[in-house]
């Protein structure tokens, strides 16, 4: 069978390995429940198997492969290939050359190539669209499959790398699949993660080994994939941005919607806010509870109006954390992440990006110094958890606030002396393939919210932490209609003003903190934002 290159399926790409089989199981039996249940192509991948064995296996996979019409491709033993008529070949980077191996398998055949790095793909534009058809970009999390990583996990940062070679050295004709430790709960913010910095390429799909090949049921396990892929949050549908910007009356309807569905609110946070993000939470009219128990998230992530904020000033274990995240992107259930202090130490860097990597963000908040960072334009580490705020150039904030939403398909909110917030969830759709159909940081929506200095705010502890507490008051009370963006830029709106009218009651930094959580209180029962102090404008 000749497969037209163009035509080949690469979004669930099924890798063998025949010493993970569940007992009752064959390497075919196992291959066969994938193809059956939506794997679109195959590679069989036997390290430790005798020659004869090998070509027994690959002809016996090749037959179940011809009945399903999925090419097959041989990982490494072009020999083997060759011999059978196999569709394509797989070789890593310290296998047989790639001109050698085209120059064997000749033109028609399809030819992956383990790539990790931007100048692998440098190399492989060099080729020419003759020589590698695809690449497996990884590895992106770490995995048992190999037995002796030679490269750390690259995570998504790593991959996105990788596509911005491949849109700077015109590979255009270059697939791309996603390798290494994907399981059924990072695939969809992978895909939806792993998008060129120009918006036009994302992963055109992900390879696996185990989820398939050492499940007892691989045609439920297949069928759980397919369905990530297929699913009706991250839908085949294109990328659009968000015409509507938040208004005082958009503001006002959300208020009404947190009023009447009043949230529960989760937080994990750090002590010094505890006692402060629960009395803002009920200020809000939200139902706060500050719980780090593992075995309670996925009953807390399932009641109605659920909302998590995670903030990672003092730290719950990572499995706590990790759970957390993992219940609340389960059921499609906001998250407000606070990476508080995010790069003032190795420890905070490394935590943090741990969980940015885990999971998907609704919102990511934090002050001027942790969005810099995030967006990799402080070359600068904090000095602590409070912000540098200084004087600090508006156009810059603006770009950290977008790379920070684009990068992590979130709202990201930058705080200071002005508020930014820019919105890059795009609907929380995305296709394989396309990207975000060529729409990049610069082009997100951003809004500012502004009241003249407010020096006070700084001098209380967990100000920036209990705006995180009011951010996920209102996108938890969202009616499933509602707009997300309206709600994070309400509740910075709301914040700014509440502290700019406590500023004018307080005597000193101690009043402040009671008249801050007396001003949240009138102005969200008031639920008049037309006549709040600060001020909202589209930044352009
Ligand atoms: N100089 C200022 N003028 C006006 N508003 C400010 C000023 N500094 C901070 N704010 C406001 O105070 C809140 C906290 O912002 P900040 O940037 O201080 O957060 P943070 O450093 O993360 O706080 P923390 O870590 O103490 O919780 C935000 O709502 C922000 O808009
Ligand atoms: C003071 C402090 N230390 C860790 S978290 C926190 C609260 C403000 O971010
Ligand atoms: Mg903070």
């Amino acid at each position: 069978m000749v497969f037209a290159k163009n035509d080949v399926d690469y979004s669930l790409y099924l890798v063998t390995d025949s010493t993970m089989l569940p007992p009752g199981t064959t390497l075919c039996s196992q291959v066969e429940a994938g193809l059956k249940n939506g794997v679109t192509l195959v590679q069989i991948r036997e390290k430790d198997t005798e020659t004869r064995d090998f070509v027994e296996e690959a002809l016996e996979v090749q037959k179940i492969c011809k009945k399903y019409k999925v090419p097959l491709i041989i990982n490494d033993r072009i020999d083997v290939a060759m011999a059978i008529d196999a569709d394509g070949v797989h070789v890593g980077q310290s296998d047989m050359p790639i001109p050698m191996v085209r120059r064997l398998l000749g033109p028609s055949k399809i030819l992956g190539w383990s790539v990790g790095k931007p100048s692998e793909v440098e190399t492989l534009a060099k080729w020419g669209p003759d020589m590698v058809d695809y690449i497996g970009v990884g590895t992106l999390f770490p995995t048992l499959t190999k037995k002796n990583p030679k490269k750390s996990p690259m995570g998504p940062q790593g991959a996105i790398a990788v596509l911005d070679a491949l849109e700077e050295f015109k590979a255009i004709w270059c697939r791309t699949v996603g390798i290494g430790g994907l399981h059924p709960d990072n695939i969809q913010r992978v895909i939806c993660q792993c998008v060129s910095s120009n918006g036009k390429r994302s992963l055109d799909g992900i390879s696996l080994v185990s989820d398939i090949m050492a499940a007892p049921d691989a045609c439920a396990a297949t069928k759980r994939l397919r369905g990530l892929l297929d699913g009706s949050k991250y839908q085949f549908v294109d990328c659009k941005l968000n015409e509507t910007f938040p208004t005082t009356a958009s503001i006002q309807s959300v208020i009404s919607q947190v009023s009447s569905n009043r949230p529960l609110v989760q937080h994990i946070t750090n002590k010094v806010h505890q006692n402060f993000g629960a009395n803002v939470t009920l200020a809000l009219g939200s139902s706060p509870i500050m719980s780090e128990i593992e075995s309670e998230v996925s009953e807390l992530a399932r009641i109605p109006n659920a909302s998590l904020l995670l903030n990672t000033g003092s730290v719950a274990p990572i499995e706590t954390l990790k759970a957390a995240i993992n219940a609340y992107n389960e059921v499609n259930r906001p998250i407000t992440f606070d990476p508080v202090g995010y790069s003032a130490t190795e420890t905070r860097l490394c935590l943090n990006n741990t969980l940015l990597t885990y999971g998907q963000f609704t919102c990511i908040k934090g002050n001027c110094s942790e969005i810099l960072s995030l967006a990799k334009l402080n070359k600068d580490k904090m000095k602590g958890v409070d912000a540098n705020s200084g004087n600090m150039d508006i156009n810059l904030l603006v770009r950290a606030t977008q790379i920070v939403a684009f990068q992590y398909r979130t709202i990201a909110v930058c705080t200071g002396e002005f508020d930014c917030v820019a919105n890059g969830i795009f609907d929380g759709k995305y296709k394989l393939s396309s990207g975000t159909a060529g729409i990049t940081a610069e082009d997100l929506p951003c809004m500012i919210i502004e009241d003249g200095p407010i020096p006070i705010m700084g001098d209380i502890t967990a100000s920036g932490c209990s705006l995180g507490s009011t951010i996920a008051c209102f996108i938890g009370g969202l009616n499933s209609t509602g707009n997300l963006f309206d709600a994070v830029v309400g509740a910075v709106l709301l914040y700014k003003s509440a502290g700019k009218l406590a500023s004018t009651r307080c005597q000193g930094s101690g009043s402040f903190h009671v008249q801050l959580i007396d001003a949240l209180y009138q102005l969200f029962h008031e639920n008049k934002p037309e006549s709040w102090s600060a001020s909202l404008k589209k930044f352009n």
